[in-house]
């Protein structure tokens, strides 16, 4: 590899650190309100899942993936995985 291309390669990936922290912490902030989303179900006896929310967020993700040109299936199984994790935090507060 040349110095060039070294350099090159270390721009994309400070860039890609940058993107991978924001992630994380808006991930974080997600997850600190659909905590206290869990909490508000428990008390007010609400089920932990809510397909026909997920279903409504699932076709707004896929529109905005599309205008974002990103892959809509990649978005849905994205959502889907974080939405699963919720659901089982959800289940846990019940319980608790
Ligand atoms: C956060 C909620 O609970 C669950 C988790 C969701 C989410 O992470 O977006 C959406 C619907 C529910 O299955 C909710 O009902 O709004």
């Amino acid at each position: 590899m040349t110095e060039d291309v070294k350099a090159k390669l270390s721009e994309y990936r400070d860039s890609i650190d940058n993107i991978d922290a924001a992630l994380i912490y808006l991930l974080s902030e997600r997850f600190k309100v659909t905590e206290k989303v869990g909490l508000f179900k428990k008390k007010y006896d609400l089920p932990p899942a809510d397909p026909d929310r997920e279903q409504r967020q699932i076709t707004r993700l896929r529109e905005l993936a599309k205008s974002a040109k990103l892959d809509p299936d990649f978005s849905e199984q994205f959502i889907n995985f974080v939405i699963e994790e919720v659901i089982r935090n959800h289940k846990k507060i019940r319980k608790s």
